[in-house]
């Protein structure tokens, strides 16, 4: 059994006008997306800016209303599932954010960040409460006394170390790592990830892991599903999406990785050729969104539209 699955997912928003402010139409962000995690591995949800990524570890972590769909975490149904029924399983998820520089309350001393989840789920004395906060700082290789300082005197990778231990402390099953590391330095970005790894083994977690950046996609993700305008274009493991791409857009995405290894870039050549090639094929058609086919269209308009 599948440890995370998630069956024809739909996740629309509103969209209100008028002067009733009624709903006039709908952003299909997500729109009938499946997929599945196994335990212990590392899945990459990987697209460009909007296509429907945090929308969808959003929706698994119960932030946002599923339109349609099913979220099956261990065979249970969590959009099913009541506020209270829900609250039991929310503990197992857990979400690393993107920015760690807006996503620690800037007012809270480290101690009551870390402990904000414990409190909500468990009731511990305060003694057991800082050891434990205590526990999971140092684990994260922050000095213990740390959790008397205030978010703004750490450093960025400091920050999202912080954001981990907080994700930590309830000993989740899954983490949904929502960009953990696109708004840190680069040469902090390999040491985060790489500590993501090690705590990964250790605390025998199941990630979800959402980036527009394949390089990190690459060296953290077991399998992959591409996204392109809330749907998903391609799934494989990263070796098959990585050597064997089989869909344009996913060549595409591959072809625009910046690239120091002149014989990845030699490769990247190849594929742009390609795409462009199989662009040429489908220049005088191209799919709408209801996939009809409207003929006699140029190359740059297929570009924005969904790729067939
Ligand atoms: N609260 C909202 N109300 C209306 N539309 C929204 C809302 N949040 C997101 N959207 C729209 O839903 C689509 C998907 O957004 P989402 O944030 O999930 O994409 P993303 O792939 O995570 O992008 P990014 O990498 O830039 O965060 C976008 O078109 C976005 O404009």
């Amino acid at each position: 059994m599948a440890f995370l699955k998630v069956n024809h997912l739909k996740v629309y928003y509103p969209v209100r006008g008028g002067f009733f402010r009624r709903i006039v139409d709908y952003v299909k962000a997500v729109d009938d997306i499946s997929f599945e995690l196994r335990q212990g591995e590392t899945y990459g949800l990987v697209g460009e800016s909007g296509c429907g990524k945090t929308t969808t570890g959003r929706t698994i972590i119960g932030l946002i209303k599923a339109t349609a769909g099913e979220i099956l975490l261990e065979g249970t149904d969590l959009t099913k599932l009541s506020r209270r029924q829900f609250y039991s399983y929310r503990k197992d998820i857990q979400m690393i954010f993107q920015d760690p520089y807006s996503s620690l309350n800037p007012r809270k001393r480290v101690l009551d960040i870390i402990a904000e989840p414990i409190r909500n789920f468990e009731k511990l004395s305060p003694q057991e409460e800082k050891r434990k906060v205590q526990y999971f700082i140092e684990r994260v290789g922050l000095n213990p006394e740390s959790i008397y300082k205030y978010p703004h005197e750490f450093s960025g990778g400091q920050r999202q170390r912080i954001g981990i231990a907080r994700a930590l402390t309830l000993n989740p099953k899954l983490i949904i790592a929502d960009e953990p590391v696109s708004a840190l330095d680069v040469s902090v970005q390999a040491q985060v990830l790489n500590f993501m790894k090690e705590i990964q083994k250790e605390f025998q977690l199941t990630y979800l892991f959402i980036s527009h950046d394949l390089g990190i996609i690459r060296h953290m993700c077991d399998r992959i599903g591409i996204m392109y305008r809330g749907r998903f274009v391609e799934e494989g493991t990263s070796e098959e999406i990585f050597h064997h791409p089989q869909h344009i857009y996913t060549k595409r995405l591959l072809s625009a990785i910046p690239n120091a290894d002149p014989r990845q870039r030699r490769q990247q050549f190849q594929l742009r050729e390609e795409v462009e090639r199989e662009y040429k094929q489908l220049y005088h058609r191209y799919f709408d969104d209801e996939g009809k086919v409207h003929p006699l269209k140029k190359i740059s308009e297929t570009h924005s539209v969904a790729i067939p």
